[in-house]
């Protein structure tokens, strides 16, 4: 069995952050872990309180897992503060995990900020060169290359932009861009882009999309797959997810993890 580290927040809510990646691990068939950074008291309406853990926990946590249980692949979500990003870089400098998807939150879709402002500048310089991929949406894109992004020559544009912080490979994801097509762009370096288009689906259960999305990512990664691969299988996931998706809570609704069935 493959083993996949998750280091994010908890949604007591349970359709995004560490309750999304353990769903998702699970139903690709890979055995999951989490060191968790943050609990914030949410539900599909919004987010009641966050609070952090200290950053000596979050590093005992990735100690614990790393000297017993050494996951495969690791995918980062929330990290919430300047001191915890830190303290993640340092856990990552020290025992060097192989294959790192950073999913860059920073507002939940309920409008909740998840991600200090002052901690932006540490995920740049001390994360993002550490990724096999990063899975910006198209705000968080814009936040770190300064500038909008409003159609798919722009995503182009700013996946190339973002390659040169250091990390290897680049998704944009294009949910949120206007329209009735969702495109995201991989960039793979070089000249190589790929695409991937589906048809929006119409709906309000899009809780947890980027959490759900980039675990899959990272669940195909430990299985072995490239990135290309990792992210077309998880792309057919999350598609799915939404798409068979029920209607739970009065807000932003969960996804559904029993889409595919046992080991994709
Ligand atoms: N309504 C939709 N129909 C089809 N695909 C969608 C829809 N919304 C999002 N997606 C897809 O889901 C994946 C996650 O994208 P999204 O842009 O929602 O990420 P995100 O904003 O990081 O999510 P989150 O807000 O949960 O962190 C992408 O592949 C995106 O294209
Ligand atoms: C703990 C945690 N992590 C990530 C998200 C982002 O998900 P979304 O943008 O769908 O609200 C969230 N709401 N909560």
């Amino acid at each position: 069995m493959k083993l996949a580290l998750t280091i994010a927040g908890s949604d007591s809510g349970g359709g995004a952050g560490i309750q999304a990646d353990l769903k998702t691990f699970f139903s690709h068939g890979v055995y999951g872990m989490s060191v968790i950074t943050s609990v914030t008291a949410q539900n599909t309406l919004g987010v009641l309180g966050v609070q952090n853990i200290s950053e000596d926990m979050v590093y005992l946590q990735m100690k614990a897992v790393f000297e017993d249980l050494f996951p495969d692949a690791v995918k980062i979500g929330m990290v919430s503060t300047k001191e915890i990003t830190e303290v993640i870089s340092k856990g990552l400098e020290e025992y060097k995990p192989g294959k790192i998807v950073l999913d860059p939150v920073m507002v939940s879709k309920s409008a909740h900020r998840l991600l200090e402002k002052e901690a932006i500048k540490t995920l740049i310089e001390k994360l993002v060169p550490k990724a096999l991929i990063i899975t910006p949406n198209r705000e968080e894109a814009e936040v770190i290359v300064e500038r909008k992004i409003q159609n798919v020559e722009e995503m182009k544009k700013a996946a190339k932009d973002i390659a040169k912080l250091g990390c290897r490979t680049v998704l944009i994801k294009g949910g949120h861009l206007e329209g009735n097509k969702a495109v995201d762009v991989l960039y793979l370096g070089e000249d190589n882009y790929v695409f991937f288009e589906e048809e929006k689906i119409n709906t309000k259960n899009t809780h947890g999309t980027g959490c759900t999305f980039s675990a899959a990512i990272c669940a195909n990664l430990a299985k072995g797959m490239d990135v290309k691969k990792a992210v077309a299988y998880a792309k057919l996931y999350i598609t799915r997810a939404i798409e068979t998706s029920e209607d739970m809570g009065r807000g932003w609704g969960p996804v559904n993890h029993f889409c595919i069935g046992f080991n994709n």
